[in-house]
């Protein structure tokens, strides 16, 4: 085999053993250079991967070629930019991407509201994300809908809003805030836990090894569903049987159900994970092959039965019938039934009363969109199971738009990390606003309805500043101020796109206008005056007090 052969035999065997957006990420745009005298030679994109494949996968790609080549191997890293006449790391296959169904959501955030004490405006929807953020795999064993699997677990999380501590949580330990790190938070090698498979639940569906309470962030949005399942988890068909998780798209309902399943497998419990649909085929193929006992047989003899989506199971009723049967036996026998649901069961239509009934019998628990310090512990867990350092301020600037979705949250990362990563550039505001540009400003119109000629007079007016000199190029701080406070508002206040605001402002592109808003953003961050005064000339645009 030569290089390229041994290469992609390589890539290969690595694919499934880390998690697809790793892969996606770090091994995809790699090939082979050479192999001579022992030494592997790789090609890396960008110097950000070459760090990266160094300090985390370097052990795992050398044991890889050891074991193909039969031999020692050294393994190096060259970054050059060209890519190969065809690429030897499974490019001829497409990026996994998310299925359709993942769309983002995130308006752009309002980031002046707290100076008026409001809340962000809702959020509107937006494409799909597209190929360049990291996505999960397609795997026909698994929901499609749910995230990358293999991801390590990482030192457990624990959110709250009122207190700092960690969860009591016999599954949750220390978390510790690393904001404004500069360095790369983890440089340990992986863990074997970061090659893990995903492993299923008895006879059921996978469950997804990253779904651990541990790294559940709790807050006030979720308090209830968490606190919930993990007594459900401590003591499974005790309390709270069955639990009933409902709420919004992407927020967690999932990840909870797989958390309760996993301590359920540590204490040996025999623990089934299925969805409504898949309840409903086996059903169907019961009927249909004679196999009804079987099913009922498999069903009966569990400890702990998740169902994902069970609204889907309404106005089936064959399906009905036999879950109302199971649900029966397992809640006779004490075994423990958890279900989740886009809604309660009040609100779901056609599900027959005695069903509905039983769900109500024992808890209902909501989850919530997180509310932003949530948002930002999310955040801040995310980048610490990936891996990744990201600036405070960049982690805040995701954060800010109101989300309905965890999922779209996660999006927002992982698509702003994907584009430094191919630009081999820092992690700033204005890369992240760069990234996520073409989503947030599918924003709603600006509530104050100011358009970027008011924002420009006002300031001229506020300031006594010349409108000509404002969109010039002089570089005195009494315009450059002004000039770089109607950036800031311009984003902030109106619907306008940073290429518009460019326009406005005399042709700025759109990297002056980040860097613009940064500066006030920052300054506002460190200074009560400056707050003040941004609160107090916003306040005359919206008085229009000029
Ligand atoms: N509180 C949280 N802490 C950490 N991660 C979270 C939290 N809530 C949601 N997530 C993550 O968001 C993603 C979506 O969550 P999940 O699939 O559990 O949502 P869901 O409510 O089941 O959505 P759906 O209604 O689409 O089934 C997952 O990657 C999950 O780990």
């Amino acid at each position: 085999m030569n290089a390229k052969q041994i290469w992609q035999t390589a890539i290969e065997r690595l694919r499934p053993r880390v998690n697809s957006a790793v892969f996606t990420t770090w091994f995809q745009g790699t090939s082979a250079l050479s192999f001579q005298d022992g030494v592997f030679i790789i090609r890396v994109p960008t110097t950000f991967a070459k760090a990266q494949l160094e300090t985390r996968f370097q052990e795992l790609i050398r044991s890889t070629l050891i074991d193909i080549t039969g031999g020692p191997v050294e393994v190096r890293f060259e970054v050059t930019k060209e890519q190969p006449a065809a690429s030897d790391n499974g490019g001829d296959q497409p990026p996994t991407s998310r299925p359709s169904k993942r769309t983002y959501r995130l308006a752009k955030g309002r980031l002046s509201a707290p100076l008026r004490g409001k809340r962000a405006t809702p959020s509107e929807t937006t494409p799909a994300l597209n190929s360049m953020a990291p996505s999960a795999p397609q795997d026909n064993a698994y929901r499609q809908k749910k995230e990358d699997y293999g991801i390590p677990l990482r030192p457990p999380v624990s959110y709250k809003q009122e207190q700092t501590t960690p969860t009591a949580s016999p599954y949750a330990a220390p978390y510790s805030e690393k904001k404004g790190t500069a360095e790369p938070m983890h440089k340990e090698p992986p863990s074997s836990q970061e090659y893990s498979p995903v492993h299923p639940s008895a006879e059921g569906l996978l469950m997804n090894p990253r779904y651990t309470f541990s790294a559940f962030i709790v807050g006030k949005s979720n308090k209830l569903a968490h606190a919930t399942s993990l007594a459900v988890a401590e003591n499974p068909g005790r309390i709270y049987n069955p639990l009933f998780l409902y709420g919004g798209v992407g927020l967690g309902k999932t990840h909870l159900l797989h958390a309760i399943g996993h301590a359920g497998e540590s204490a040996g419990l025999h623990v089934l994970y299925t969805t409504s649909e898949k309840f409903t085929n086996e059903i169907i193929n019961a009927i249909r092959f004679q196999k009804t006992e079987e099913f009922r047989s498999k069903y009966r003899q569990i400890d702990i039965l998740l169902v994902d989506d069970i609204q889907f199971i309404a106005g089936k009723e064959s399906t009905e019938e036999e879950f109302f049967h199971t649900f029966n036996s397992l809640h006779n026998a004490n075994k423990q039934i958890v279900v989740t649901s886009d809604r309660p069961p009040k609100a779901i239509s056609s599900l027959q009363d005695r069903l509905r009934s039983r769900f109500e019998w024992g808890l209902l628990a909501d989850v919530q969109p997180p509310e932003y310090e949530h948002r930002l512990a999310i955040l801040r867990s995310k980048c610490d199971s990936l891996r990744f350092t990201v600036p405070a301020s960049v982690i805040e600037y995701i954060a800010r738009p109101t989300c309905s979705s965890v999922r779209e949250l996660e999006g927002a990362l992982n698509r702003v990390i994907a584009y430094a990563t191919l630009h081999d550039a820092p992690l700033t505001i204005s890369l992240a606003a760069q990234a996520l540009e073409h989503i947030y400003d599918k924003k709603p119109p600006a509530p104050s309805n100011l358009t970027v000629n008011d924002v420009l007079d006002g300031i001229c007016r506020y300031y006594n500043v010349n409108q000509e000199l404002l969109r010039g190029k002089q570089r005195d701080r009494d315009i450059v101020w002004p000039r770089q406070v109607a950036m800031y508002l311009m984003r902030e206040e109106t619907s306008a796109s940073l290429l518009q605001i460019g326009t406005a402002l005399g042709g700025r592109d759109h990297t002056t206008i980040m860097h613009g808003w940064e500066k006030v953003h920052a300054e506002m961050g460190n200074n009560d005056q400056v707050r003040q005064e941004i609160a107090s000339v916003l306040d005359s645009l919206q008085n229009r007090s000029f």
